[in-house]
């Protein structure tokens, strides 16, 4: 199922556990403004390349819009407007105040060298630079993008509009990041995973864990695991798949990803077939890549007791339907890995208020938000009857309808 279709069919299913009435969810699926520009840069070899850039701002009921800038050669303009919405009840539900937005180009950015990848970044922030902004909305990273890409989009909206570190979050520290934003979704995924399974009595020492991706979130999420005792029994990225069943090492191959580009080659464990990562013998499954992996063609085979999507929508609605039968339990990334965009917002508030907070209480605030995040998403499950899933999505359509009621229509 396409991304928008999966997403807007999960906000119904919400609206209509909360009895929202149909002009209030009209009003909250129509994304409040989709940009789309046309990018051209210079190659290195003077030819010149186009490429389409987007950012959907869905809905600021709440406060500024928030959300990353993906870069992939699969960015198109349902992927990024359900990637949008995604983020309006995710913000919601982690109780942070900001609406959501999300922005992608389509390209991909290991075939572009860095200073290609500069000259694209600089010129799609020209071209959206006068519709963000530090109270209207904030961009951050996503995948293929990162705190250099962060730093490039800062200094160019800065040339139109004066220095505004606000503007964008996920930056290098030396700009005014956030310490622990790097980490921050590796470690919202822990202390969420640690939240769900105490739940069930369990502890993470011992947990046997597969990871897809091994980029920002895959691989701070599986170092942070690790050093909680989990084993790290598979793990895949763009490159290859790893599988070792007395645990991978992760610093080893944390370094061997750095030298080598991509988990392909690492020696710490048999190389299998990437297509089978989802369906290796595990008890917690971490989709930390793409969207739509998890469909009906392979839920049946899914032998996890827990899946936690560090990635977003990584989980079809038909999916999630034979999971369920299954008795598998799924923590869903709306509330999962909402602790990049809690960071974020800690890094917003330090720059506004020009005040840097040291790393431990970054890491402290964010195991506070996690945890509130899952007793009020349980609390919803309480309430409705239902799963975590519509838990999460009632949870944040909820905050968003009330505001977007508050606030009110009169012209
Ligand atoms: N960076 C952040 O703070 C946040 C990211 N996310 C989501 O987490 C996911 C991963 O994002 P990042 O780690 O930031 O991206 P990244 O660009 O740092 O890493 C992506 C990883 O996925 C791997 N990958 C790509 N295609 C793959 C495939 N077909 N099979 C296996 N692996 C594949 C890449 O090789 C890489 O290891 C995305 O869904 C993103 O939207 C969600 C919340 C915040
Ligand atoms: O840190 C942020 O502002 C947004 C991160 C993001 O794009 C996401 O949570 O999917």
């Amino acid at each position: 199922m396409n991304a928008l279709a999966a997403t807007n069919r999960n906000f119904k299913l919400a609206a209509r556990l909360l009895g929202l009435d149909s002009k209030l969810q009209k009003s909250l699926l129509i994304p409040f403004r989709e940009i789309k520009v046309e990018c051209t840069i210079p190659k290195d070899d003077g030819t010149l390349a186009s490429f389409v850039g987007f950012r959907v701002q869905h809905d600021n009921a709440r406060g500024p819009m928030k959300g990353g800038i993906r870069y992939h050669p699969e960015v198109d303009p349902d992927e990024v407007n359900a990637l949008a919405q995604l983020m309006t009840w995710k913000t919601a539900v982690a109780n942070i105040p900001y609406g959501g937005a999300k922005g992608g180009i389509g390209c991909n950015p290991g075939d572009l060298s860095i200073s290609e990848l500069e000259r694209l970044t600089r010129v799609f922030t020209q071209k959206i630079h006068d519709l963000v902004g530090v109270h209207t909305d904030v961009p951050a990273p996503d995948m293929g993008t990162n705190p250099q890409t962060m730093a490039w989009i800062l200094d160019e909206y800065s040339k139109f509009h004066g220095y505004s570190p606000a503007v964008v979050t996920g930056k290098p520290t030396d700009l005014g990041g956030s310490l622990g934003r790097d980490a921050a979704t590796g470690r919202g995924v822990l202390f969420a995973t640690e939240a769900l399974l105490k739940e069930y009595g369990k502890s993470i020492a011992g947990q046997r864990i597969v990871v897809q991706g091994f980029g920002n979130v895959g691989s701070w999420a599986a170092q942070l695991l690790s050093e909680q005792g989990g084993k790290i029994v598979a793990v895949s990225d763009i490159t290859g798949a790893i599988k070792n069943s007395s645990g991978i090492d992760i610093p080893s191959l944390l370094n061997h990803v750095k030298e080598s580009r991509g988990i392909k080659g690492f020696s710490g464990g048999d190389s299998i077939d990437p297509s089978s990562i989802l369906v290796e013998d595990c008890d917690i499954l971490i989709p930390a890549a793409l969207g739509g992996v998890i469909n009906r063609d392979n839920a049946k085979d899914i032998k996890a007791k827990f899946i936690i999507e560090a990635a977003n929508h990584p989980t079809d609605p038909e999916a999630d339907e034979i999971l369920s039968k299954k008795g598998v339990v799924v923590l869903p990334d709306i509330y999962a890995n909402s602790g990049g965009v809690t960071v974020s917002y800690f890094e917003w508030v330090q720059n506004i208020q020009g005040f840097m907070w040291e790393e431990d209480k970054v890491n402290a605030e964010l195991k506070t938000y996690m945890t509130k995040g899952f007793k009020d998403v349980k609390e919803m499950c309480k309430t409705h009857n239902c799963d975590l899933r519509m838990g999460a999505f009632s949870l944040g359509v909820n905050r968003v309808a009330r505001a977007t009621l508050l606030r009110g229509w009169e012209a």
